[in-house]
Parts: structure tokens; sequence; C-alpha cells
């Protein structure tokens, strides 16, 4: 059995580049930029008044002023700028190139056209030219899309981006006992729930998932749906990766040609993953077990499709302090789910007393994974430990 870190890497050397497509900026949301944006202009476009007030001296103050004109947002003032004047002006208008100030104004006296400013305080109110970016300006976020870059690339007035395509990721789950969720089981079988859970994972990485029908525990049925996932960029299979006699995906996947990278790796849960090539896609073979297979798929099958996408493969292990004593680790790297409350300096990691592969509903529980290298020594409370976010 390999090791977590030596099966991360081998399932990163997978990743082959998604590709690129033009889109719309307003269907940018969570995609990857994989051009920089580049401003067409500056923005501001020139010095802004930052208040509704008056513009004017600092070296006038406090007056009295007269006040000769108005500038609001679109519509610039195009007069003079003598001395002992001001204008009324209000929020984003061009302050004219004679003021140095805008004063809100609540602070301001105002009888008739004159005014007076006794309190101005520090602040200039006025944005200056292009102090949020300038033309020219290159935008590359190394991460997914958010709101908010939408918004900045859409004020450097870019309308189309260029973006990564989304990773086909074709889901494969299996077994005789699996009937799709709002189907009445017959005596023995149970609700997929993984294909939904693996989907969801990928496609919050990045990628467009399809689940395809669940397969029925034959060679005849596998090879059918390695088949409809044919071209996909990576192939996610789920169950039948273990010894048993139902466990028949590496035997398909090998007859259908895949190169494997591993199979097996010292990790709790997760042990019997595989991971390889089949023609043109990746392939991960997640165990069945459900919290194994989306533990697994988020320490592999979701850096795989960050890795497509050329951003940077997660996830990130952070830092806390254990709630309680834990016993010494076993010969694998043991991810335990865990509760995270605020600590002193760091967060408190409680894991689950239960750490059974199986049971959904402690994993909904969990905020976290708890990261316990293999063959960990008894660790006391308040030591520092490693987990990730889930
Ligand atoms: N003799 C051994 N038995 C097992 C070993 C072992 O080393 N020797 N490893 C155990 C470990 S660890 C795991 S993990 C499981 C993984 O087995 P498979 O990948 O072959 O998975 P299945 O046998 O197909 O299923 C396991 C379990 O998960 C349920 N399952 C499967 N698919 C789904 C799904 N889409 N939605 C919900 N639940 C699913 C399935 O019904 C089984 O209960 O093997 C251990 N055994
Ligand atoms: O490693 Mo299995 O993945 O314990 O449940």
């Amino acid at each position: 059995m390999i090791s977590v870190d030596d099966a991360r890497k081998l399932v990163l050397a997978l990743a082959r580049p998604a590709g690129t497509e033009e889109i719309a900026l307003d269907q940018g949301l969570g995609r990857t930029l994989v051009n920089p944006a580049v401003a067409g202009l500056t923005q501001p476009p020139f010095n802004a008044s930052a208040m509704d007030g008056y513009a004017l001296r600092s070296a006038e103050l406090p007056g009295p002023l007269q006040v000769i004109g108005t500038a609001a947002a679109g519509v610039p003032y195009e007069g003079g700028t003598p001395p002992g004047s001001a204008i009324r002006i209000f929020t984003g208008a061009p302050v004219p190139d004679g003021y140095d100030r805008v004063v809100m104004q609540e602070i301001v006296e105002r009888e008739g056209d004159r005014i007076t400013v006794r309190n101005a305080g520090e602040n200039l109110n006025i944005r200056p030219e292009g102090n949020d970016f300038k033309r020219g300006f290159e935008f590359l976020p190394q991460r997914p899309l958010r709101p908010a870059d939408l918004a900045l690339i859409a004020a450097m007035n870019v309308a189309r981006i260029t973006v990564a395509r989304r990773p086909r990721v074709a889901i494969l789950a299996g077994g005789d006992e699996l009937v799709p969720p709002g189907t009445e089981p017959a005596p023995g079988q149970i609700i997929s729930s993984n294909d939904i859970a693996i989907a969801a994972m990928a496609e919050e990485a990045g990628a467009a998932p399809e689940i395809l029908p669940l397969a029925r525990d034959t060679e005849e049925s596998l090879r059918d749906r390695f088949a409809r996932a044919a071209g996909a960029d990576l192939i996610v299979t789920i169950g039948g990766a273990s010894v048993g006699d139902h466990d028949l995906i590496a035997k398909v996947a090998g007859d259908l040609g895949m190169e494997r990278a591993f199979y097996k790796l010292a990790m709790r849960p997760g042990k019997p993953l595989m991971a390889g090539r089949i023609g043109r896609s990746a392939m991960l073979g997640l165990p069945g077990n459900p919290v194994s297979a989306i533990v697994c798929a988020k320490l592999f099958m979701q850096p795989l499709i960050q890795a497509m996408l050329g951003l940077p493969a997660g996830p990130v292990l952070q830092q806390g302090r254990l709630a309680h004593d834990l016993p010494p680790e076993g010969d694998r790297q043991h991810y335990h789910r865990a509760r995270l409350s605020a600590g002193d300096d760091l967060p408190l990691v409680d894991p689950f007393p239960d750490q059974d592969s199986a049971r959904l509903w402690l994993l909904a529980q969990a905020d976290a994974l708890l990261m316990r290298p293999a063959h960990d020594p008894a660790r006391k409370a308040g030591e520092k430990v490693q987990f990730l976010m889930l």
C-alpha cells in the first residue's frame, strides 16, 4: 500500500488541461479565468466626489464662498473655478481641476448662494482618477471567480472572458443492492446516495458531472456504463473496489485497458481507492462505503479537477488543538470526522467517538476531518493537530 502523499502525486499526474472556452461575463460565477482580463479603461476615469456636498479649495476655508454651479454623476460641471467659488456636487460626479476638496453638505452652512464651512476635518472626499485600477491593468485570480470578481471585470469594461472548460466527469455507481432515491427498496436493497454526493462535489470543484444509470454487479452492465462514459475527462466509479466476489471494477477496468497508477493506499477510510487512465479519461475508483467515497473525493477527486482547471490543488491543512485525548493511531493515515469550536488561539478539534465509514449522519454533523498520520502516538487534549475543512 502506498502513502496518501504518494497517491496524491500520482493522482495529480493524471490531470490533462481541460481546454478553454469564451463565455459571457454573466455566466462566469465559479469559472476559472485562463487569460487575464485586461482593463479597457481607468477607474475612476476622473477625480470623483465621494460625497454629496460642495467642491471647493482647502486654502479658502472656512469661506464664505460663492456657489457658482452644479456637478452630478454623469453631468460634469463645465465652467471655471474663480477665487472664492465653490460648486454644488453629488457623489460620483467629476471634481473640477480647480478644486481640491469636497465637504459633506451636513457640515456646510448655506445662505442663498453663499456657504461657510467651519470644521471641514481631514478628509478630502475625492477618489483620485485611477485609484482602483488603470487602463491595461490585468486580473487573473488563481481561484474560481466570485461575485465581486465579476463586478471588477465588468468595471474593467470586459464583457466576455476566456475560462477553463468544465471537465466532464462521468459518475458510475453500481451494485445489485442499489436503487435511486424515491424508489421503494426490495428486501436487501438500499438507496444509492454516493453518486449524488460525488456529483455535487465534482460540481463544487468546477466540473460538469453526469450521473450514469446505476450499474448491476455484472461485467456486462459495467462494460455498458464504461462505454457511456467514454470521452469524459474523468470517470469516477463508486463501489466494487474491494476484494469481494462482486467487486468487479478492477477486473472490468483492466479488461478495458486501464493503465493503473495505484490500487490501495494506507488511508482510513478509503483503503481500496484505485486510480489510473482509461483511454482519454483519467479514472478514480472510489470505495463504496459512503464516508470513504466522500473523503476520497475530497482528498483526490476535487484536487484532480482543480489541476485540470489549472488551479492550485487543495485541500489545505489547517492547525487546531485537540479537544480530548486520543489513543495511538494504526498503520493508515486516518481522517476522523470532527466538530470544530472556537479555542483560545486555534480552533478546537473534537473527533467523534464513532468513526464508522458508513454513517452519513455523523459525516453531516462534522465540520472538519482531523488528519492523523499512520503510527501517530497517543495524543493529549490541547496538543496541536492538523485538520481539513469539510
Ligand atoms: N475482506 C475485506 N473486506 C473489505 C475490505 C477489505 O480490505 N477486506 N475493505 C473494506 C473497506 S475499507 C471498504 S471501504 C469497503 C469498500 O468496498 P467496495 O468499494 O468494494 O464497495 P462495495 O462493497 O460495493 O460497497 C461497500 C458498502 O457501500 C455501500 N454502497 C456502495 N455504493 C453505494 C452507493 N452508491 N450509495 C450508497 N451506498 C453504497 C454498499 O451497499 C456497501 O454497504 O470494503 C470493505 N470490505
Ligand atoms: O477504508 Mo474503508 O474505506 O474503511 O471504509
